[in-house]
């Protein structure tokens, strides 16, 4: 928000006042806001004078407007301008600058440890953590992804499969014949109760509460963050209790603890016997950790919050990206087909289970993933860092402490100087990277050299859907396989094609937060989001129709 947006929020309210008879208490606030304001914006602007701004003839308004309502164009203007030569440029956004980097600059700072780039500080501005008490970043919850949950993978395909058979069979009832279905709502609670599996355990797979607080906490969170940053900051410690998504935020807290105890106690009382075997889920290995370090009493409140965070980075992710393959498939028909068979030969190579390497040999299907979330990553940017201390990359780029940095995703995904494949990148090919797995093999790259590139997890300079580095998603693991397993699940059991009259891909169900410094993106929030899987159909029409193609679901087993 601009000074002068301050101002004019400023003199409402001083009208307003007025009218109370609050004349001067509310002139003394107009002036400590001015002042505040007038300060904030001279401070954030110092230290970046030598980086080139975008959109000079834009005027600073202008600028800060062409990036909230264009910022693909904008930030493909900012590519071609200067980060395709080297440079990194400058964007004012409504919370302050931020410095748009290349591939080379943004793999540079997503290596740099902690105390040197920061991706805490951004996210929790983002989401307004102070007010909105959001917990961001729990080494522990971090270290058990990356081991436990991470390699355990393949003994859990089986109880993920079971779970996605109960949830579709519950999901998709109406679908006898074809049926028009909008398909991102049932996507999300299919992802909330295959994911509330594998972080909770059985018991709150099928409670309605836990399924809708652990989807729409996100929803309310950034609906309250994005409220509160059109707040002039002065005011924000005042009204942020009077927001309802706020309310609704304290709620979902405290449904969370009240869920989640008597499961903790349970399993405290049952790790008492010495017979105990602990349980494959996230909770208990969060459990069996607090009580390596002795912690007791009102762990449960904790480890509610702790879920509500996962929940967070995992939900709206996950079925966005599943949402978007979908529109992928039913866009580019033949993709079906192919895909179809490979699950089915690797089926039956896997006496029908998917256990073991099941999901890993799905080469096809990893490639047509990466590729559609290439095409629709969960923003423009990426890789949000706040500098610690003054930093001077390789390319002799200064950042001075306290710089906001961010990789210009999008871009850097699309140029086909980085991402050196035989097709255009800005074409969809679905096995894009299958294909350059096997150039790889066939050159004679052995299998292990090959397994960490061009898949659907692999993180590099040319692929940052899931971040750079230390802090790249430590979920894109379990998130691979969870999504395997649901389009293999949806590809055996239906059929699926865009509703009569409807034609070309549907906008993609990737929402860019306008400000760009919230990495989340919300379904079924329109005020929130503005991107969200507009249908190019008549407005009544449904994104997806359905039919079932085989009766191969069966909830058994767990
Ligand atoms: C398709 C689904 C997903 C996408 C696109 C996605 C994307 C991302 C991105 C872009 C980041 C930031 C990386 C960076 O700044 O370098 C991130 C961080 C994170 N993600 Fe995911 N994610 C997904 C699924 C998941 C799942 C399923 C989980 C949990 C099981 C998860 C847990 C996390 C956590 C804990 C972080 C913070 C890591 C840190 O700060 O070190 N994500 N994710």
């Amino acid at each position: 928000m601009t000074v002068t947006d301050n101002m004019w929020h400023l003199l409402n309210l001083a009208l307003l006042f007025n009218t109370e008879g609050y004349l001067f208490p509310c002139l003394v606030l107009t002036t400590v806001l001015l002042i505040g304001a007038i300060s904030k914006s001279k401070r954030k602007n110092d230290g970046l004078s030598h980086i080139p701004v975008l959109g000079p003839e834009l005027g600073a308004k202008g600028r800060t407007n062409e990036f909230r309502y264009n910022a693909k164009a904008f930030l493909q203007r900012g590519y071609e301008e200067f980060n395709r030569n080297g440079k990194a440029f400058l964007i004012q956004t409504t919370e302050g600058p931020m410095v748009v980097l290349n591939s080379q600059q943004s793999s540079e700072v997503g290596s740099m440890p902690d105390h040197i780039v920061d991706n805490m500080r951004p996210n929790g501005r983002a989401l307004m953590d102070s007010y909105t008490g959001y917990l961001d970043g729990d080494a522990v919850v971090f270290r058990i992804l990356k081991t436990q949950l991470t390699t355990q993978l393949g003994d859990l395909g089986d109880i993920l499969a079971a779970q996605t058979d109960r949830c579709l069979i519950s999901e998709f009832q109406d679908c006898e014949d074809w049926a028009p279905v909008q398909i991102l709502g049932r996507l999300t609670r299919i992802v909330a109760a295959v994911s509330t599996r594998v972080f909770v355990g059985e018991e709150l797979t099928t409670d309605e509460e836990w399924l809708k607080t652990t989807i729409d906490y996100t929803v309310q969170l950034v609906t309250c963050a994005t409220i509160l940053k059109h707040i002039p900051s002065v005011l924000r410690p005042v009204v942020y209790r009077f927001i309802p998504a706020y309310r609704k935020l304290q709620g979902y807290n405290n449904a969370a603890i009240r869920m989640i105890k008597p499961i903790v106690q349970a399993r405290r009382e049952a790790m008492e016997d010495a017979e105990f075997s602990c349980g494959n889920d996230m909770l208990q290995w969060m459990l069996n950790e607090r009580v390596k370090k002795k912690f007791h009493d009102k762990d449960y409140v904790y480890l509610a919050q702790l879920q509500l965070q996962l929940s967070f980075a995992a939900t709206h992710t996950t079925s966005m990206a599943v949402t978007n393959m979908l529109y992928d498939l039913v866009a580019w028909p033949e993709y079906i087909d192919v895909l179809r068979a490979e699950v089915t030969e690797q089926l039956a190579a896997n006496s029908n289970s998917f256990r073991g390497n099941f999901v890993r040999n799905l080469y096809k299907m990893d490639s047509f993933m990466k590729e559609s979330q290439r095409h629709n990553p969960v923003g423009y940017t990426i890789m949000g860092r706040d500098t610690c201390q003054d930093v001077t990359l390789s390319d002799g780029l200064f950042l001075p402490k306290g710089t906001f940095v961010v990789a210009n995703l999008y871009q850097i995904t699309h140029d086909p100087d980085i991402v050196q494949s035989d097709s255009d990148p800005n074409s969809f090919d679905g096995l894009r990277y299958y294909k350059m797995r096997n150039k790889l093999l066939k050159i004679g790259a052995g299998e292990k050299e090959v397994a960490g590139k061009h898949q659907f997890v692999s993180v590099s300079n040319s692929s940052m859907m899931f971040g750079y580095g230390k802090h790249a998603c430590p979920g894109r693991f379990f998130a691979s396989n969870e999504i395997k397993i649901i389009l293999a699940k949806l590809l055996v059991a239906f059929d699926f094609e865009t509703p009569a009259g409807v034609t070309g891909r549907y906008e993609s169900s990737c929402c860019i937060n306008r400000d760009k410094r919230t990495r989340i993106s919300t379904p079924s929030s329109d005020s929130v989001c503005d991107a969200l899987s507009r249908r190019k159909g008549p407005p009544e029409s449904f994104d997806i129709a359905f039919a079932v193609f085989s009766n191969s679901l069966t909830a058994q087993g767990s």
